[in-house]
């Protein structure tokens, strides 16, 4: 279980989140929405420990989180998937995926059972990442962040600017990875209508703040509404 107490993040002396309340259950998949700019990957990088500063208390499965470097929090079960993807054009993808396997908590190498949930990597092992589509370069940067065994994955904008054709695909690995591997999910997410099919709850942020969460049938037209329309 992934607990957010009273969690405040800075750039420098601009706070971008105030007083972030959050419960994510083990197996939980739970959607942060939002429009542009309100702090979800902020949110995300407050996770990770990659902000300036954050006060508050972060917990996994209990255990205080908070003062851990980036490198732990990997170590400790918390993959990410950045929008934008961060794949190395220059490394194979067979060498992006290593980099994975090195916030294992288990040595284990390049897992099958991953590749398997990717067919295009298992034949692109030895082709550049930079010579990947954007969906493939995605799928890439998915299949990197599970060979971390990470216990809790965080998404930002997974299907951003993806072809429709490898959106749904994506979609799809992403709900399987949740209902059949039981990896805990924190989806930030543009798109309701995946939001909706994939998760159990979800959190709406406006202004680094969050002003409404709950189960995901609780997401009402009129939040949506309210809270994400440009
Ligand atoms: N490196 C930075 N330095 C200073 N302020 C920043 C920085 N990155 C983001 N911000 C500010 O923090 C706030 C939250 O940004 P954040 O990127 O978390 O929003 P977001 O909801 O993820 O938006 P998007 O969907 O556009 O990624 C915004 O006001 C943004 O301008």
């Amino acid at each position: 279980m992934l607990e957010l107490t009273d969690i405040d993040a800075f750039y420098g002396n601009s706070r971008a989140l105030q007083g972030i309340n959050l419960m994510v259950g083990g197996g939980e998949f739970l959607a942060v929405l939002g429009r542009n700019g309100v702090g979800k990957t902020t949110l995300m990088r407050s996770i990770l420990g990659l902000m300036d500063r954050v006060t508050g208390r972060l917990s996994l499965d209990g255990a205080d989180i908070s003062a851990l470097r980036t490198y732990q929090r990997a170590k400790a079960g918390i993959a990410y998937v950045p929008q934008g993807r961060g794949i190395l054009p220059r490394f194979t993808v067979r060498e992006n995926l290593t980099l994975g396997t090195f916030a294992a908590r288990q040595a284990n190498g390049i897992e099958d059972w991953v590749l398997e949930l990717f067919p295009v990597l298992k034949e692109f092992l030895n082709r550049y990442g930079g010579n990947l589509s954007g969906g493939q370069q995605q799928q890439l940067a998915i299949a990197r962040a599970l060979l971390a065994q990470p216990k809790v994955i965080l998404l930002d904008e997974p299907t951003e600017g993806i072809q429709p054709n490898i959106v749904e695909q994506i979609e799809d690995v992403i709900v399987k990875l949740n209902r059949e591997h039981k990896i805990t999910v924190i989806l930030v997410e543009q798109n309701v209508a995946f939001a909706r099919r994939a998760s159990h709850r979800f959190a709406l942020l406006e202004k680094g703040r969050v002003v409404a969460k709950g189960e995901i049938g609780e997401l009402t037209d009129d939040l949506i509404q309210l809270h994400m329309a440009v």
